[in-house]
């Protein structure tokens, strides 16, 4: 599968909080998108799942040059649970699997996120890591796609982070995913990208493949994606 965004913006009042946005994902693929508080992730993930409208541009999803229904084979990261607060995790996974034919069990991500420790709980009750967690493993679960992820790994702590780094590398690569994570915080994980976008004060910056961009930016006074991501906005981010 294919998503194009093509010249994307996005006012609020008289600020452009995106201007211009184009780009291009593939399946198979893992790309962060990365952006200080306030650059536009957010705004620009909203518009994809259809819950904030463009002012411009268009997003097309395209399988083998046909174009397909973007919400209906994209899963976007659960990031609350006000709706179930008082249900067990385990009712909550009961229940998403029992909405889709597809559901798709992974007993080691389950595992990896410790959610057999917590599956008596009631939602409610968990802490902001363990929320994560269970999102986390209800996004793969209806096993779509195009998969949406925002922040997934904030609150984790970092041997999970590495865990999971190695797993969703594994998955996303195995089942041919698209994948976009859209993150400020990307500490223990870098890995797991196989592509980058940088975007500041909601323009695209940069964009292409990790590995050329550490290349490209090499020389910048810090490692990594923390120094392509200098290199481009004279901003300083925490990615490792
Ligand atoms: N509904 C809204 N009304 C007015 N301004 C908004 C609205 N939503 C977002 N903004 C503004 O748009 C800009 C981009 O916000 P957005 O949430 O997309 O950033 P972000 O990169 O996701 O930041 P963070 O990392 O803090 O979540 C910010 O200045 C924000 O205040």
């Amino acid at each position: 599968m294919e998503l194009n965004v093509t010249k994307l913006s996005k006012r609020y009042g008289g600020r452009k909080v995106l201007q211009d946005v184009c780009l291009s994902f593939r399946s198979g693929r893992t790309y962060l998108i990365l952006g200080k508080n306030g650059a536009g992730k957010s705004t620009f993930i909203n518009i994809l799942a259809g819950n904030v409208n463009s002012d411009e541009g268009a997003v097309e999803l395209l399988e083998n040059g046909e174009t397909r229904d973007l919400q209906s084979n994209a899963i976007f990261q659960y990031q609350s649970f006000a709706s179930f607060r008082f249900l067990k995790v385990k009712e909550v996974l009961s229940f998403f699997a029992m909405t889709t034919a597809r559901a798709k069990e992974d007993p080691e991500l389950y595992e990896l996120l410790s959610l057999d420790r917590i599956k008596n709980r009631l939602i409610e009750n968990l802490s902001g890591g363990e929320r994560k967690a269970v999102s986390l493993y209800l996004t793969f679960l209806l096993n779509k796609k195009v998969v949406v992820l925002d922040e997934p790994f904030a609150e984790l702590d970092i041997e999970k982070k590495f865990l999971l780094e190695r797993h969703l590398k594994e998955k996303i690569t195995s089942q041919n995913l698209l994948a976009i994570i859209v993150s400020h915080e990307i500490s223990g994980y870098q890995e797991l990208f196989t592509d980058l976008v940088v975007l500041d004060e909601g323009r695209v910056v940069e964009a292409g493949e990790t590995r050329d961009l550490l290349e490209k930016y090499k020389n910048s006074p810090f490692r990594g994606l923390e120094g392509v991501f200098y290199s481009l906005t004279g901003k300083y981010i925490e990615v490792s």
